[in-house]
């Protein structure tokens, strides 16, 4: 009280003050009395504006912060008035102290008083934002520059945890402008859904969780802070699925860059200098988006175009960057710009890739993708089905340590269609998997019996013809011979020296 009827006196005698002295000596004593104020007040008073400087567009880093640490509370924020907003698209509300209401924070035992500031400029009807902070002067002393540093730490976490990511691809437009177009990423894959080894999964998350943190490490030793994944394997073995669940993990955007439609190098600049940070940019397919010619003209003569048979595109139509122009952006000059970026290619075929595009360095982490173990196979019954056990899995694990090889996509399909019916669904996937053995063998003896005539002679099923009439079973052994005769004749050839 005693403080209000002091202002309320001063405000009077400015009154009149005005009116006799010049506005110079009135902005003097205006001066005076709040360094006064100051002084025997027990509080310290900090401003923070949304942006730095009073008519500068240049954002306030610490505003953005608090602002984020305040919507990180979200219910628990226990201003008076709260406002809650959702972007269009989002799943995501975000509560927010109301304007010019104030809010309470305590940490290790000391009091924050925020107020949330929205005044409208009358000339322009702009809205000037800030964050008003009240401590008491001791505590500012002892606990200021830490809490300020909790709070940055807070509001990252908070951001990357919440912000909705985006999916873009590039339209084939071309232009600076109008190079990317984008969607919600709302691709459910995650690391627990994935069926893969798990040592393969526990190593991808720690070299994940350590790239994203290393910051420090790759300034002080000099290099941009990006890193390089090709994922490799044949179709249905979970590649992109991978890199959906790479995205979930880190809370990053995702960059589908489709090099075919990208008409040259400088477009290609073009788009990848748009990417933000916090991003992994995808191409896939490698081996069919790219012309390798440029840096290596024996592996063209050697390799195309035979190895390029599978891409839809044709073998001859890879689109026009060129394989230079793609390594001046991973490792070149353009690499620096943006930060905390991750590249991935994904190919179904690593030998038709050029060397100098996967060395380390570039592409640094090489991961195969193949036909699911049986740890895959308990990780898509638990998904699928529920089950963490049956009795048909013991032949299950029989069936593919025997050789047994079907794709996380194939067995998925399966259970998809028998869902509801686990004991069907399983002795669809055991069916499956003893032709895929037999597929297996098939291939094996035909290749075989290229090399060292028939290898079914001397196993008492001469007269059977060359596959035909074999039960799997037979097949098997089959294979299992077929596999030693390989062996002993690749360590003959090799010694001698072919
Ligand atoms: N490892 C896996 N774990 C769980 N599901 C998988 C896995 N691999 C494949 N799938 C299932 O199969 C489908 C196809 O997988 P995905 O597209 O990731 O394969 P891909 O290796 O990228 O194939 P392609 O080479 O044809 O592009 C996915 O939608 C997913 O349901
Ligand atoms: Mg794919």
């Amino acid at each position: 009280m005693e403080i209000l009827a002091q202002i309320w006196s001063f405000l009077g005698l400015l009154t009149v003050l005005q009116n006799v002295l010049p506005s110079q000596i009135l902005t003097l004593i205006l001066s005076w009395y709040e360094s006064l104020q100051d002084l025997i007040s027990p509080y310290s008073y900090f401003e923070i504006p949304e942006f730095n400087g009073y008519c500068s567009v240049e954002p306030n880093e610490l505003y953005r912060q608090i602002q984020l640490y305040l919507q990180s509370l979200g219910t628990c924020l226990n201003s008076r008035r709260v406002t809650a907003t959702r972007a269009k698209n989002s799943r995501q509300i975000s509560f927010m102290v109301a304007p010019n209401q104030s809010f309470d924070d305590t940490w290790n035992g000391r009091k924050f008083l925020w107020t949330h500031h929205v005044e409208t400029v009358q000339e322009s009807l702009e809205e000037r934002r800030s964050f008003g902070l009240k401590i008491s002067k001791r505590d500012r002393e002892f606990g200021l520059n830490r809490y300020f540093e909790r709070i940055a730490k807070i509001a990252e976490e908070f951001e990357n945890s919440s912000r909705d990511r985006r999916l873009f691809t590039n339209n084939g437009h071309g232009g600076f402008e109008s190079g990317w177009a984008s969607v919600p990423f709302r691709h459910p894959a995650t690391f627990e859904t994935l069926a893969f080894d798990p040592k393969l999964k526990a190593e991808i998350t720690s070299d994940l969780t350590a790239f994203s943190k290393a910051r420090d490490f790759y300034s002080r030793v000099g290099r941009s802070w990006k890193r390089g994944y090709l994922l490799y394997g044949p179709p249905g073995t979970g590649k992109s699925s991978l890199i959906a669940a790479m995205a979930n993990f880190l809370h990053y955007d995702v960059y589908d860059l489709e090099l075919t439609k990208v008409s040259d190098n400088s477009e290609l600049r073009a788009l990848l200098i748009q990417t933000t940070n916090k991003s992994i940019i995808v191409i896939e397919d490698i081996d069919c988006s790219l012309d390798f010619s440029d840096r290596n003209l024996n592996f063209r003569r050697r390799k195309l175009p035979e190895n390029r048979k599978h891409c839809q595109n044709g073998p001859e139509n890879p689109g026009q960057v060129t394989l230079s122009g793609l390594l001046n952006f991973t490792d070149g000059l353009w690499s620096c710009c943006g930060e905390e970026r991750i590249i991935v290619f994904t190919t179904n075929y690593k030998d038709a890739i050029d060397v100098a595009l996967i060395r380390s360095g570039r592409m640094d982490m090489h991961i195969r993708l193949g036909p699911a173990g049986f740890d895959a196979f308990k990780t898509l019954a638990c998904n699928y089905l529920g089950l963490r056990d049956h009795r048909l899995f013991e032949i299950i694990e029989r069936e593919i340590s025997e050789g047994g090889r079907l794709t996380p996509a194939e067995i998925s399909e399966i259970m998809v269609r028998f869902k509801g019916d686990v004991d069907n669904a399983l002795r669809e996937v055991v069916t499956a998997l003893k032709e895929s053995v037999m597929e297996f063998v098939d291939e094996k003896t035909d290749s075989f019996q290229g090399v060292v005539g028939s290898p079914l002679k001397g196993f008492g099923m001469a007269g059977k013809g060359k596959k035909g009439g074999l039960t799997w079973q037979e097949k098997v052994r089959c294979l299992v011979r077929v596999k030693s005769l390989m062996r002993s004749s690749s360590s003959s050839s090799s010694k001698r020296g072919i």
